[in-house]
């Protein structure tokens, strides 16, 4: 597993080893051990699975308040995304700071990111299909949405905002500024 510490240090991107031959391949995608190894010692308690059929969906920026704030682990099984996690952790260092990592069935990466951070992704193929672990269950009352382009994130999304791709409930979220306390 290679574990890779982005520039908001709590973000892993992590690599699981793929032992190919003449059928294809094998990899561990998930394994306890190797996970508390690398310093994601939490239990994983929900698996989430989504597909989008469009290059230019972007689904987020999303998030649970305690006493649900989830960690999630993102991977992409088929196509590829532009993940992004965003710091709303009131008194963090970099709250209202992004990282993002391209995930692909090709490169089998995976992004950890704790609770406390808001999270979306941008497709980059079609069909694009995104599994994630979840350390909370859903809870409805604790879900928190942010609008994907709030100017005061100004993240680099790989799409216009005339091709991006929402849902409705994406597409009227408040702004970033509007983040106060939650974590
Ligand atoms: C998140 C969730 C949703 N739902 C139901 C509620 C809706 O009727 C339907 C679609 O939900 P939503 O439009 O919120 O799905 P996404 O836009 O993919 O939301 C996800 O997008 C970003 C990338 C995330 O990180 C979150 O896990 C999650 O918010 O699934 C459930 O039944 N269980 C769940 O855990």
């Amino acid at each position: 597993m290679q574990i890779e510490h982005l520039s908001i240090p709590d973000i892993l991107l992590l690599t699981p080893r793929r032992f190919a031959d003449e059928r294809g391949f094998f990899s561990e995608t998930y394994n306890l051990r190797t996970m508390a190894q690398a310093g994601i010692d939490v239990a994983f308690v929900q698996d989430n699975h989504s597909l989008s059929r469009q290059r230019g969906v972007i689904r987020g920026l999303h998030c649970q308040l305690p006493p649900h704030a989830q960690g999630k682990l993102v991977r992409c099984t088929r196509g590829a995304i532009w993940d992004v996690a965003v710091d709303a952790r009131q008194g963090s260092p970099s709250f209202g700071r992004w990282v993002a990592a391209e995930l692909s069935e090709e490169n089998g990466s995976q992004l950890w990111i704790p609770p406390g951070f808001l999270h979306g992704f941008c497709t980059l193929t079609e069909n694009a299909e995104v599994q994630y672990k979840c350390t909370d269950l859903w809870d409805r009352d604790c879900e928190r949405s942010v609008r994907w382009n709030s100017p005061d994130l100004a993240i680099a999304w790989p799409v216009a905002p005339e091709d991006a791709v929402l849902s409705e409930k994406d597409a009227a979220a408040p702004d970033f500024s509007t983040v106060r306390d939650w974590f």
